[in-house]
């Protein structure tokens, strides 16, 4: 028998809706626990008791959020009949959702789909049936009402689900949602991968790549609490991608996940701008060690021996000894701070075996103020002076000679000149520090002191970053683990990286697992495949992805004389479907396009998708979004806008889920002309 669908109207359908209003029921008397039984705080003034309170407001706070019912999103999607003493405490019939959901008897309503139990909802097949009887799925209307079920019995093959495909058809509109309902058995192996080795996925465009990461994260934080303690984070590209994909977790109960672009996971503001190429020399790998000579170049040979003097008595420790002190801890390779606090207490340990060989008797107290004395203090400001990440990088930007030593062998003299600021600030302090200089302060803080670590980093479009962003991830997330999501053909910045491997290097995961994903939720057959034709100029060996998605007439290309007119008159017309419109176009030509359709900005309003359903896209924020229709202008002024501009055009075509029409004035880039469909 194959999987079939049950409309509105039969008894069945009666019974499952009569079954998901008990569970909304319960879980409205659930939170009403929460909120009735609040136990009285200790009025104290007390740190730890006012800590305390804090906290369990805070929990209180987040336990309310976690129990809110959306109307909109049905409680649960799916059932499970499993064979006759399968599953303990209930009657071998589980219902999963977004939440555990349990009446006033404790009795399990609806089940949590991170729970063990609920895995063969999306690992069962008639091979390997889980002790599964029969698969039921839900269809919801946009109101949340139970509206169809389709069923699927284990001991024979079904069709496919028409459930599942009209989720992966439904038309685009607004921010990203979850996919809890339909995750795919490939997908499902990697959200559900344990925490450690990290993952690496690599991805077509619209293969899942952040919606696995972000169920990943949310399967995590379910099965593994207690070793996320450190706090997990997940890393974007920009504030509108951020945006985008803002209320998948919280749909999914994680209302407490940090989401950050790179820029906003340094403790430091950006205040200044680089020019483009000491923006790409500062992002280059090398800095590393010319950040780290440009530290270590500041701890000298001492000039005079360490006199101590106490009363009448003088201690000495000859310069010698000094050196020696000093080379021992810097070829120890402790960091900067502690390596001058190490010092510090040797030289006073010297100092003490000399007042004990005089018969004294010194304690603890005596060493410490030994190590805090002014002479030692004096020695120390010449052998290994305290010194900020500010200071360190101030002094290679303005000082030439100073880069030329610490440069040496590292950098030509032109990229030297390139890093060197045009007009030197006048101090550390006064300096303004740009977008790159914020990672090398990282770099530098990271060799002069430890940083704690989080527990778990999720970072998206990884191919983009840095060798000097992932270093910083990576001290971001020293003790943790982290999964890696991207596309090495959509690498569009200076560094894009051509393999994994090299990218997991710096993030200092060389262990990772990496995993390939080649099923497309997103793009239509005939899009992808249009796109395809940039591969072996971006990418030669990657291969195109498949596409789950068929749609007729999903690629139109139209030429025309006037640009502006035909992609307002298309976008409006484009507006008629149900779905999103995006339009995308070269950075420089989309703030035009936009004031003539008077429609909204991405990035001058990261939230345009939430609000707007056309949405002007400059192609440097396309990465990661998805409309339903894109109207792509003028895809030659995109590739010629920068280096990797064909890299960007591809992104940019990938972007939507029904209809792709790209419109051109001048000729199409040669990579992409062919026999296409024109109209
Ligand atoms: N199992 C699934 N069921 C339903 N929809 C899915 C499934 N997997 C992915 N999708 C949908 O496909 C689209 C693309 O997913 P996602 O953005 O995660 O892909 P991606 O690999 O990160 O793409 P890109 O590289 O272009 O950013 C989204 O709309 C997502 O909801």
């Amino acid at each position: 028998m194959p999987a079939h669908a049950t409309t509105v109207g039969s008894a069945e359908i009666s019974r499952e809706a009569g079954y998901l209003d008990r569970a909304r029921e319960a879980l409205r008397r659930m939170r009403a626990d929460v909120v009735g039984t609040e136990t009285p705080e200790h009025v104290s003034s007390d740190s730890d008791e006012v800590w305390f309170n804090t906290m369990y407001r805070l929990a209180r706070a987040r336990r309310r959020e976690e129990l809110t019912d959306l109307p909109e999103v049905p409680l649960f999607f799916g059932r499970l009949d499993y064979e006759p003493g399968t599953v303990a405490e209930s009657d071998d019939r589980i219902y999963i959702g977004r939440r555990h959901v349990r009446d006033e008897a404790g009795t399990p309503l609806v089940v949590d789909w991170r729970a063990p139990v609920s895995t063969p909802f999306y690992r069962a097949t008639t091979q390997d049936p889980h002790r599964v009887r029969l698969r039921r799925r839900y269809g919801f209307s946009d109101l949340g009402q139970l509206t169809a079920y389709e069923d699927e019995p284990l001991d024979h093959p079904a069709a496919e689900s028409a459930l599942v495909a009209a989720e992966i058809e439904r038309p685009r509109s607004g921010p990203m949602r979850d996919i809890v309902a339909t995750i795919q058995p490939e997908q499902d192996t990697l959200v559900r991968a344990p925490l450690r080795p990290s993952l690496c996925v690599q991805g077509a465009p619209g293969t899942g790549k952040t919606a696995v990461g972000l169920h990943r994260l949310a399967y995590l934080l379910y099965t593994e609490p207690e070793r996320l303690t450190g706090g997990v984070t997940v890393v974007g590209p920009n504030r509108s991608f951020l945006s985008y994909i803002r209320h998948v977790l919280p749909a999914l109960g994680e209302v407490s996940v940090r989401q950050r672009t790179v820029e906003e996971i340094f403790e430091r503001t950006v205040t200044g701008a680089d020019p483009a190429g000491a923006a790409r020399i500062k992002g280059d790998a090398r800095m590393a060690d010319l950040l780290r000579r440009a530290l270590w170049l500041h701890v000298r040979e001492p000039a005079d021996d360490l006199v101590y003097l106490q009363g009448s008595t003088r201690y000495r420790v000859d310069r010698g000894r000094v050196a020696r002190i000093v080379a021992d801890i810097r070829d120890s390779g402790t960091r900067y701070a502690p390596g001058r606090e190490a010092v510090a207490q040797r030289l006073a340990h010297l100092v003490l075996v000399q007042m004990e060989r005089r018969g004294a008797t010194p304690d603890d107290r005596d060493h410490a103020a030994v190590a805090r004395s002014r002479p030692v203090k004096q020695v120390l400001e010449t052998v290994w002076p305290r010194l900020t990440p500010e200071q360190v990088l101030f002094r290679l930007l303005s000082d030439r000679e100073f880069l030329a030593v610490a440069g040496e062998d590292l950098l030509l003299d032109r990229e030297q000149a390139e890093l060197l600021w045009a007009k030197p600030y006048r101090s550390a302090r006064s300096a303004k520090w740009s977008a790159a200089d914020v990672v090398l302060l990282d770099e530098l803080a990271g060799l002069t002191d430890r940083t704690a670590s989080l527990s778990h980093l999720v970072v998206d479009e990884a191919q983009d970053l840095s060798p000097m962003q992932c270093r910083a991830l990576g001290r971001l997330c020293a003790a943790g683990s982290m999964t890696v999501l991207g596309d090495i053909a959509q690498g569009t910045s200076p560094w894009a990286a051509d393999d994994w491997a090299t990218v997991l290097g710096h993030l200092g995961q060389p262990d990772t697992e990496l995993h390939v994903l080649d099923r497309g939720f997103r793009v239509p057959e005939e899009i992808i495949g249009y796109a395809a034709r940039l591969l072996p100029h971006i990418a030669p060996g990657h291969p195109a992805p498949t596409s789950v998605r068929r749609s007729a007439g999903a690629l139109r290309v139209t030429a025309t004389d006037d640009l502006a007119a035909t992609v307002a008159r298309e976008c409006r017309r484009h507006l008629d479907g149900d779905g999103s419109v995006g339009l995308i176009a070269a950075d420089d030509d989309i703030v035009a396009l936009c004031a003539a359709l008077d429609a909204t900005l991405l990035g001058r309003d990261e939230n345009a998708m939430e609000t707007d359903r056309l949405v002007c896209v400059p192609a440097s924020l396309a990465k990661g979004l998805e409309f339903d229709v894109v109207v792509l202008a003028e895809p030659a002024r995109i590739v010629a806008a920068e280096p990797r501009g064909l890299n960007r055009l591809y992104v940019a075509l990938t972007r939507a889920v029904s209809v792709l029409h790209v419109i051109h004035a001048e000729p199409l880039p040669a990579a992409l002309a062919g026999d296409d469909r024109s109209g």
